[in-house]
């Protein structure tokens, strides 16, 4: 029998208690717990959370191992307190079968540091035009529930309304990513507005995510099926997701770390650190979307970790690949701008990172939170921490890190899972 106890830790922010974990599932929490046997973790003055979940994480296995693998990836997420990640099918090959969905199930158990979900594409190839094997995925030993073209937009509506119906059957989700192609091109990199004029950079309208957004919570409404919006980045989104939901429409929505801090003047110095899709937006946009999550609008922070090797970013803007890292300080940058303003509590981060994205994959042993008899997965956050980001600090693969030089104050310092520690004292184990 495996014994751990973790003393003194805030439970969600909350008041402090002693966690028993015994072989990796929680069997107290309560005080002065008994230490025969166990290994203890001192965590005072630590908030212990449930681990976190991350609905879209870009893992480039198989296909692009010298951007990240599921190893590096699953160590980056480890690092930065997550016990689950979803995978998005954008490899090559497409996790777009049966087969593709359980090899990267596979290659995550084998790495064995956080539980590895693919999602499966929506349309074979990611083309847009034919749906991949869903039902077969779906009933794979990879259980797969989220399916996503994430990196292109399912824009023709007749092939989204087959897959919401499609994925009705079983209580899966489709996870979109907004955005309307005619309005808003692939070359397209740049917030459309004053400084994409100045900067003579290919403007990327709002407007183009809003419609999208319109589209599918209607087809979701009409099929009476699930929708997802992923890295939702303006205002006008959040409108029509406040709308649908007053409707009672069965449609979430993600917000990005890097959606809540970072605005478009960033690129200013042409920087391709900082080009993402969608793009950074302006300060009214941003300040929508931390309203939203504060207010429930917006249901859970996803990464959309995106690593890329250096000789793709590391070009002209126009030309650099779209994406930046996020699994790694994801918690430290929505402490920043939620917790650490009176935005949000510790609960609500732990509600907004781990419970709902759980509950929206349809994962189970996951997000349950501090009680008696779930798995022990959890996360220990130094509140008061005053840390620097170094990009050459990073677990990860990548060095595509818009935050290096940024200090945040809090930190990660450990994570277990399933009672097994895979980060201890802020590093790898
Ligand atoms: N977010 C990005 O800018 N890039 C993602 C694709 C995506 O999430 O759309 C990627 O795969 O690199
Ligand atoms: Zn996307
Ligand atoms: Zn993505």
């Amino acid at each position: 029998m495996s014994r751990l106890l973790i003393t003194g830790a805030s439970i969600e922010g909350g008041a402090a208690a002693d966690v028993l974990v015994v072989d990796g599932a929680i069997a107290e929490v309560g005080h002065d717990l008994d230490r025969s046997g166990a290994e203890v973790v001192d965590a005072d003055g630590l908030v212990a959370l449930p681990g976190l979940v991350d609905l879209h994480t870009h893992l480039r296995e198989p296909g692009r191992e010298d951007a990240e693998t599921i190893l590096t990836g699953s160590q980056a997420a480890a690092v930065g307190g997550y016990t689950a990640v979803l995978a998005m099918a954008n490899t090559n090959p497409v996790t777009d079968t049966a087969e593709a969905a359980e090899r990267v199930h596979a290659l995550g158990q084998a790495a064995g540091v956080v539980d590895v979900h693919p999602v499966g594409s929506v349309t074979k190839g990611l083309a847009g035009e034919e749906l991949s094997e869903i039902g077969l995925m779906a009933r794979s030993k990879a259980r797969v529930r989220v399916f996503s073209d994430d990196g292109r937009c399912v824009g023709n509506a007749r092939v989204m309304r087959r897959a919401l119906e499609y994925v009705k059957a079983f209580g899966g989700v489709i996870s979109q990513h907004s955005q309307d192609t005619d309005l808003a091109g692939s070359a397209s990199c740049c917030h459309e507005g004053e400084l994409s004029g100045r900067l003579g950079l290919p403007g990327w309208p709002g407007v183009a995510e809003d419609v999208i957004v319109a589209r599918d919570v209607m087809l979701a409404r009409h099929t009476g099926s699930r929708v997802h919006v992923a890295h939702v980045s303006t205002a006008g989104s959040v409108e029509v997701l406040r709308w649908a939901k007053s409707q009672g429409i069965d449609v979430t929505a993600e917000v990005t770390p890097h959606h809540l801090l970072l605005t478009t003047d960033l690129l200013a110095g042409y920087d391709p650190t900082f080009k993402v899709n969608p793009p950074l937006r302006p300060a009214e946009d941003v300040e929508a979307l931390r309203a939203a999550l504060a207010d429930g609008t917006i249901d859970a922070v996803a990464t959309d970790h995106a690593p890329h090797a250096r000789h793709d970013k590391e070009h002209a803007f126009v030309d650099a690949a779209f994406g930046m890292l996020g699994l790694e300080t994801a918690v430290q940058v929505v402490a920043q701008v939620m917790v650490e303003s009176g935005r949000m509590t510790w609960a609500d981060l732990a509600r907004v990172m781990s419970t709902t994205p759980a509950r929206i994959a349809g994962l189970e042993g996951q997000g349950q939170g501090l009680v008696v008899g779930a798995p022990a997965n959890l996360t220990l956050v130094d509140p008061s921490a005053d840390v620097t980001v170094d990009r050459a600090d990073s677990v990860s693969l990548s060095r595509n890190n818009p935050y290096h030089g940024r200090s945040f104050g809090a930190s990660v310092r450990a994570t277990f899972l399933r009672g097994r520690a895979t980060v201890l004292d802020g590093t790898l184990v």
